[in-house]
């Protein structure tokens, strides 16, 4: 890469001679299901606070953008929920996984929310971000290796969806984590475990994330390189997070072949 130093309009290349690896997050940087994501916790947070509000006669203060991105994006669905109620001082009953979406838990409001993700995903196709996948191509044709890494539960599902598994060594997902038991983002270890499986060190890898718990669990990997992805939100807000870099689209990142010796 050509910039140590954070920066927010740098250019940005990748070069085989400093990495060998790259490691994608997929909602809001290879596919646009990001906004998916956040419309599904709108509705469900939206209708539970409204009613909250009611049965407490207290303020209807909605689910915001910023709430969003800052207590539920690039988390597991679950350390989603609980940062957003504990943001506002509420607690919900953990529940179990057996309980349904009518649940007051926090199971059953993940539950609830998987199924607005899905409905809406079913109306919406998955729609891919061609700066995202060129980049992913330039970059297995100079010789990187790549993974995915996500939070998500419906990773897997997605990734075929949008017919890209082919751009992918790896993949460490929502699935994934919860069967190895790792901890998601901001916890570096679902990055740390897709570079262990590409068999190459964490600072020979360079991590793309559009989630500022996700730029966080790079930094605490101490990858070699974290290229902030800014598709919403407040410009610099990723560097802020820890990103060496913060670029707006992945078709100015270049790609630099190792010179052969
Ligand atoms: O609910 P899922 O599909 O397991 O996804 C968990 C999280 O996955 C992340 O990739 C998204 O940024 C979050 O918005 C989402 O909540």
């Amino acid at each position: 890469m050509s910039t140590s130093e954070p920066s927010a309009s740098a250019a940005v290349v990748l070069s085989r001679r400093d990495l060998d690896a790259a490691l994608f997050d997929l909602d809001g940087v290879v596919t646009r299901t990001a906004q998916v994501h956040a419309e599904a916790w709108t509705r469900l947070f939206d209708a539970y606070l409204e009613s909250h509000a009611r049965r407490s006669g207290g303020p209807f203060r909605p689910f915001s953008a910023e709430d969003y991105q800052r207590y539920v994006d690039g988390r597991p669905r679950l350390d989603g929920i609980r940062c957003f109620l504990e943001s506002r001082g509420l607690t919900l009953p953990e529940g179990s996984p057996e309980e349904g979406p009518e649940a007051e838990t926090v199971q059953g409001l993940g539950k609830r929310k998987n199924g607005y993700f899905l409905e809406a995903l079913a109306r919406r196709g998955v729609e891919v971000f061609a700066g995202a996948v060129g980049l992913l191509e330039r970059l297995r044709a100079a010789g990187f290796r790549t993974a995915v890494v996500s939070a998500s539960r419906n990773c897997e599902a997605v990734v075929r969806a949008a017919e890209l598994e082919h751009l992918f060594d790896a993949r460490v997902d929502g699935v994934e984590a919860g069967r190895l038991g790792l901890p998601g983002k901001p916890a570096p270890d679902t990055f740390l475990e897709a570079a262990r499986r590409l068999r190459v060190p964490p600072e020979r890898a360079v991590v793309l994330e559009d989630a500022r718990a996700g730029v966080q669990a790079g930094r605490r990997g101490h990858f070699g390189f974290v290229i902030g992805v800014r598709r919403a939100g407040p410009e610099g807000s990723l560097v802020r997070a820890g990103a060496n870099v913060e670029v707006a689209h992945l078709t100015t990142v270049k790609v630099e072949k190792e010179i052969p010796a």
